[in-house]
Formats: C-alpha cells, sequence, structure tokens
C-alpha cells in the first residue's frame, strides 16, 4: 500500500484514523484494524464446510460471520471505537469502481440480490458495527463494477446482456501497485490482470477503465478450481432438460462443483499441483486444460486492448504455484511481460480506501444516486 505522508491523522491531529476492515469470503472471513495506513491487528479464520452446510443462502449467514467477528475482537480486547468500516462490496446492481457510502437502498438491495455470494454481507456487517460506534461504512470497488466498452456487452441474443462480475477489489489494486511501481498512473496506462483464486477473472484494464472482463461467477470464460467457466451451450441446454438433474444441481455442476473438483475430487491446488507433479496423469491433463483456458482468455483480453497493454499482471492464491505459473507463462510469454503478484490485496485497499474518504482524497459515491440517475 502507498504510504500516506500527508494529512493522515484525525481532524483535530490527535490519533490516527482507526478503520476496521471485514472481507467475508466464500470460505473465510477475514479482519484487520487499521491506524491510518498500519495494520495493528489482523484476524479471521476458513470456515469448515461442515460448519456452513447448513446455509442455504449467503445471507443467511449474517448472525454466524457477526458473531465470528465479535469473538475475535473481544478475544484481541478489540474496542468498537472507529472512524470507519469498510466491508467488500456485494452483487448489487452494475456500478462505476469506486468509494460507496452503505445506504439503506444498498442494503436492501444486497439482502434481495439476484446472485448468491457471501460478499453480499460485507456491507451489512460494516454497517452493525459502524452504527454501533456512530461511523461511516464503505465499501470499494464491489465485484459489480462495471466499466465494459458496449461491444463488450453484446451475446448473440437480443435481451440477454453479458454482466461484468470479477474480482474488482483486488484487480484494480494490483494494477494500481504495478502503475505505481512502474512509474505511471493507473489511469495512463493498460493492463491485463488474471485473478486466479476459487474464481477465476481475466479483465482487460484500459486507462483505469475495465473495458470487458469474464463473469467470473456466472458460466463465463476460463473453467476454475470449482465453477465451469464457459459450456458448450446446446449440450448444457440438453442437461438442463434431460429430466436427470435439479435446477440446483445443475448450477451448483456450473459453481461450486466443477472445474478441478469435478475432475479431481479437490478444489484445493497446492494438492492439485503436486499430484500433476508427482506423475498422476489424468490429473496433468485436466488443470493443464484449465491454465490452457486461462491463457485463451488473456490472448481474448489482448486483442480487446489492442495489443497495447503493458503487462499481464497474474494474481490471487493460484498465483503462489510455481508450477502453474510456468506452465501458464509458457503459453502467453510472447504476448507482453508476465508480472506473477500472488494472493490478494484485498484487505490493504479496502483500508487505503476508507483512509482516502477519511483524508478527503476519495469523495465516497451516493448508491442510491447512482442508481437513480446512473452516475
Ligand atoms: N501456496 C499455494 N500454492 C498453490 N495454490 C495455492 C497456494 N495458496 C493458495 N492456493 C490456492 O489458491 C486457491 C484460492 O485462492 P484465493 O484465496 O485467491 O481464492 P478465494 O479467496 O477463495 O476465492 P476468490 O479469489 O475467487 O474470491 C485455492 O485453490 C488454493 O489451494
Ligand atoms: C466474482 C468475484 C468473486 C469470486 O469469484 O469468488
Amino acid at each position: 500500500m502507498k504510504p500516506i505522508t500527508d494529512n493522515n491523522t484525525c481532524r483535530d491531529g490527535s490519533r490516527p484514523y482507526r478503520i476496521f476492515v471485514i472481507n467475508p469470503g466464500a470460505t473465510s472471513t477475514k479482519l484487520a484494524l487499521y491506524e491510518n495506513d498500519r495494520a495493528v491487528w489482523m484476524s479471521g479464520a476458513h470456515h469448515s464446510a461442515a460448519d456452513l452446510v447448513r446455509f442455504h443462502r449467503s445471507t443467511e449467514q449474517y448472525e454466524y460471520r457477526m458473531d465470528f467477528i465479535r469473538r475475535r475482537m473481544q478475544a484481541d480486547g478489540i474496542a468498537v471505537g472507529f472512524d470507519a468500516v469498510i466491508g467488500r462490496g456485494g452483487l448489487l446492481s452494475p456500478l462505476p469502481g469506486g468509494v460507496y457510502r452503505v445506504d439503506e437502498k444498498m442494503k436492501r438491495d444486497l439482502l434481495t440480490a439476484e446472485m448468491d455470494h457471501v460478499c453480499n454481507l460485507g456491507a451489512l456487517l460494516a454497517d452493525e458495527l459502524a452504527q454501533e460506534c456512530g461511523c461511516p461504512a464503505f465499501i470499494a470497488d464491489p465485484v459489480v463494477v462495471d466499466e465494459m466498452q458496449t461491444v463488450a456487452r453484446y451475446t448473440g441474443i437480443p435481451g440477454m446482456m453479458r454482466k461484468s462480475v470479477f474480482h474488482a477489489l483486488n484487480s484494480k489494486a494490483m494494477a494500481r501497485q504495478y502503475a505505481s511501481k512502474a512509474g505511471q498512473r493507473y489511469e495512463d496506462i493498460s493492463v491485463i490482470v488474471a485473478h486466479m483464486g476459487g474464481g477465476i477473472s481475466v479483465s482487460a484494464h484500459r486507462r483505469g477503465m475495465v473495458i470487458d472482463v469474464n463473469n467470473a461467477l456466472d458460466g463465463e470464460g476460463p473453467f476454475s478450481t470449482e465453477r465451469a467457466g464457459t459450456l458448450p451451450a446446446g449440450q448444457l441446454v440438453d442437461l438442463c432438460f434431460s429430466g436427470k438433474y435439479t435446477m440446483k444441481q445443475i448450477k451448483k455442476m456450473i459453481h461450486g462443483h466443477g472445474g478441478l473438483m469435478a475432475y479431481t475430487g479437490t478444489n484445493d491446488m497446492i494438492t492439485i499441483a503436486r499430484r500433476a507433479e508427482d506423475g498422476d496423469e489424468p490429473c496433468r491433463t485436466v488443470l493443464d486444460a484449465m491454465l490452457y483456458t486461462v491463457a485463451k482468455q488473456i490472448g481474448a483480453m489482448h486483442v480487446a486492448l489492442h495489443g497495447e497493454e503493458k503487462a499481464v499482471i497474474v494474481t490471487g492464491g493460484i498465483a503462489y504455484s510455481d508450477y502453474c505459473m510456468k506452465r501458464l507463462k509458457a503459453q502467453i510469454d510472447f504476448l507482453a511481460p508476465v508480472v506473477v503478484m500472488p494472493g490478494e490485496n484485498e484487505i490493504n485497499s479496502l483500508a487505503y480506501n476508507a483512509l482516502c474518504v477519511l483524508t478527503g482524497r476519495i469523495e465516497p459515491k451516493d448508491y442510491s444516486e447512482m442508481c437513480r440517475t446512473g452516475r
């Protein structure tokens, strides 16, 4: 994170800003307390499948996650007294990137969101803690950031438009970090970012705007450790009408039990890569196939950017895998320099965004107003 050197204390200059960060993930909750740009407390845990199996929709996990947060805070003596609370943004209406104040409409929209993902809880959890201490709650660069160019929105069926749903927060943060290290502004360059986590999104960033990206949640693009990616439409239709599966079962094949999980029985890339390296031929072939779909998607974004990208950034948990990175790079390094930035920077960038609001460097956007006027 870029260090803050000016105007980074409370308005009266007496103490640093206290920013509480909540990042609910599919199988984890990550928490942090920042004083200005410094993390003074970090906590979090993996939630086991056994713990989560009783919940049908992610929003049903609200009490469970809030209880987890309070227990972690209590255990480490973190009192509720903050200048801002910021959470990961959820599946709202499509929005331009930026920081948004949590408001009543946002909360209602998250509770009734068509698409289900636990990131829908970020704003709701943040709001409860913020209300308790009378500070503002925010989200930043939610997964629905939509800056797609018009031609990227079309499908071959009128009325069926593509949606921009991707790892916006981390992808933009990594692209900014790359630009800053190269002595440039994110707003002045083009880059491709491949986020390889539980889902995989490959986004084309042109001068600060993501002009095209695969919908990582809804059957588009590469297949991933647990998602099916783009499927042959005709065969999918046949499967849906075969009478063998319920809608819920088909959705599970696409999202959750698809991809490498369906072929290998695990969604853990560490295990899968080890098996491939140890000579498990079927495992190696399907992993190669997944990496091939990622490489092809990167090629597509290269075209979207007219080949003007300064780099292809590869990020997310899978970017830690030397095995995967070596095999991916070999397929794409003729396009542009490949920069591997493993892991994710979500907690850090959420805190940074909140600090920018508190210090007046970012004007938070009004979600309700944005929905009403489209601006
Ligand atoms: N050191 C590592 N080597 C190889 N793979 C790793 C390593 N660490 C994590 N992974 C893999 O990364 C994947 C998870 O990545 P990440 O934590 O970015 O995803 P997530 O937060 O669960 O989902 P998403 O990023 O889609 O929201 C898992 O398949 C995990 O096995
Ligand atoms: C769409 C971004 C979140 C995910 O893939 O899990």
